[in-house]
């Protein structure tokens, strides 16, 4: 029976940010593995009593001297020791294999599983952590993942890990992590698969399962998940400035010691941070968003779309508006080469906010004024927005689900028709014959990186039209030539 350790011990009443950094640093350096449900009962808690209802809105000054309300030892004992029940009362402990199997794995995510509340609403923040299922029996989708594997760790499996995509999770196990396990629901209204293997067929074409480039979580790695699961959100609009900070601060911890490296969610949770309050000078931003890109290039073979997302998302915020339609031809350089399938859904309303709400912003913004520098006149912005919409075109293309409808058109045919035919008949683009090789087995079943290989170059020169070649998706196609006709 694990139990907390004295030099952790030492650390509580927990008054200060910076005593839960001592706590997480003494976990991550000073052991062989980090204890997940510790670091998970301790964060849920400070969560829990810093964005309830009760808690006045206090502005913090430092990790220092940020008084936090006291967390006693004995609340984070008490609960993780009924962690520890729970687990070890339900699951036989006589660990006799080194590996776990299928049946254990199915076996803890039943305990988690069944003990939780029969209906609430599971989109619900703060049901993220050990915290809420051991005082609410509640847990999110990603909870349940986290609970399980936390479980495992209680058991003495140290080859169960989190694997994670960039809308689900999920678990490897066994000799080298050859073997996997759904073990939490996805989305609404689905049947969970808990126990299955992760899917070979079309699901494995989706967006959900990256193309079988999931991050796959070192002990370290989960803790980095577990704090980029801690939501400072009071409500809709405010976050509770404390739990920020304290999430930020954590963030750093780990990606000063390394944790972060093949991480680009969490890379672009702490940008997104940095953008709101700098803690560190030395590295900006946006060369967080820039690092995720890198990570997911170099780790995960360009087929996350998140990182991208991010990056276009800080350009948008702060005015960029030509480097954000670059961050957004490449989002959907990624998306392009999946099949759209009805668990795509969070990747769909992404894509869906950026065609037909932010883009529209930035044309109405950039048409108002009499912009000197206007991204109308420059052929390619033009051209990153034809790539933005041909990759969601061919998103689209051989998937069982239709993405595109009449919703998107009306947007689409605005803002292509915004810019100038002059700055339009600038736009060449060729295209490399083997970035449009969808769907055929080349692309999805070798596993060399395909990323170095492409080169899709975009050359403000010659008239589209004249390119035959262009391999545009039909509709853009149609679209360009409009334009050029000024039909439109
Ligand atoms: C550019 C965006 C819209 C901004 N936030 C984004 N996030 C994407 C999802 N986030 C995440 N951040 C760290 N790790 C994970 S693992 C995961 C899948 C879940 F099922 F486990 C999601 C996720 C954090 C927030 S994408």
């Amino acid at each position: 029976m694990a139990v907390i350790r004295d030099i952790d011990k030492a650390l509580f009443p927990i008054k200060t940010i910076n005593t839960v950094v001592k706590l997480f640093t003494s976990q991550l350096e000073g052991c062989s593995e980090p204890d997940l449900a510790l670091l998970s009962i301790v964060t849920g808690l400070i969560e829990n009593q810093l964005t309830s209802r009760s808690n006045a809105v206090q502005l913090p000054d430092s990790p220092e001297t940020n008084v936090l309300p006291r967390f006693e030892l004995e609340t984070v004992e008490n609960l993780y020791n009924k962690f520890h029940l729970v687990i070890t009362s339900s699951v036989e402990t006589n660990k006799t294999k080194a590996y776990a199997t299928r049946d254990l794995v199915k076996r803890v995510s039943d305990v988690i599983w069944n003990s939780l509340t029969r209906s609430y609403y599971k989109d619900r923040p703060h049901l993220q952590s050990l915290y809420s299922y051991l005082t609410g029996s509640k847990l999110d989708c990603f909870g349940v993942a986290f609970a399980v594997v936390a479980g495992c760790q209680v058991l003495g499996y140290s080859d169960v890990h989190l694997a994670l995509s960039e809308d689900h999770a999920w678990v490897v196990f066994g000799p080298n992590g050859s073997e996997n396990a759904e073990i939490t629901w996805h989305g609404k209204g689905n049947e969970d698969k808990r126990g299955q293997e992760i899917g070979k067929g079309v699901s494995a074409r989706s967006w959900l399962y990256v193309n079988n480039k999931p991050v796959i979580c070192t002990r370290h790695m989960e803790v980095a998940a577990l704090v980029s699961a801690i939501n400072p959100a009071l409500n809709a609009n405010v976050d509770a400035s404390e739990v920020a900070m304290l999430q930020q601060e954590l963030l750093w911890l780990l990606y000063d010691l390394g944790h972060l490296k093949k991480y680009p969610m969490a890379i672009g949770n702490l940008g997104d941070l940095e953008e709101i309050s700098p803690k560190r000078s030395d590295i900006p931003c946006s060369s967080l968003f820039e690092e995720a890109i890198e990570s997911a290039r170099k780790y995960y073979n360009n087929q996350h779309v998140y990182p991208y997302t991010y990056q276009g998302g800080y350009y948008y915020r702060n005015n960029m508006y030509k480097e954000a339609f670059e961050s957004w031809a490449n989002a959907s350089d990624v998306i392009r080469l999946y099949n759209y399938s009805r668990d795509d859904e969070e990747i769909y309303k992404e894509f869906l906010e950026i065609a037909n709400e932010l883009i529209p912003q930035i044309m109405k913004a950039e048409s108002s004024g009499f912009e000197a520098n206007t991204i109308l006149k420059k052929p390619q912005c033009f051209a990153n927005l034809l790539k933005f919409y041909d990759g969601i075109c061919q998103w689209e293309e051989g998937s069982a689900t239709p993405v595109l409808h009449i919703g998107w058109a009306k947007p689409l045919v605005n803002t292509i028709s915004k810019f100038d035919s002059d700055v339009r008949a600038q736009v060449n683009i060729v295209c490399d014959e083997e970035k449009l090789m969808k769907k055929n087995g080349s692309y999805f079943n070798n596993n060399n990186n395909n990323y170095e290989k492409e080169n899709t170059t975009v050359i403000p020169k010659l008239n589209v039209k004249e390119q035959s070649t262009s391999n545009f998706h039909p509709t853009i196609e149609a679209l360009t030539a409009a334009c050029s006709e000024k039909i439109l």
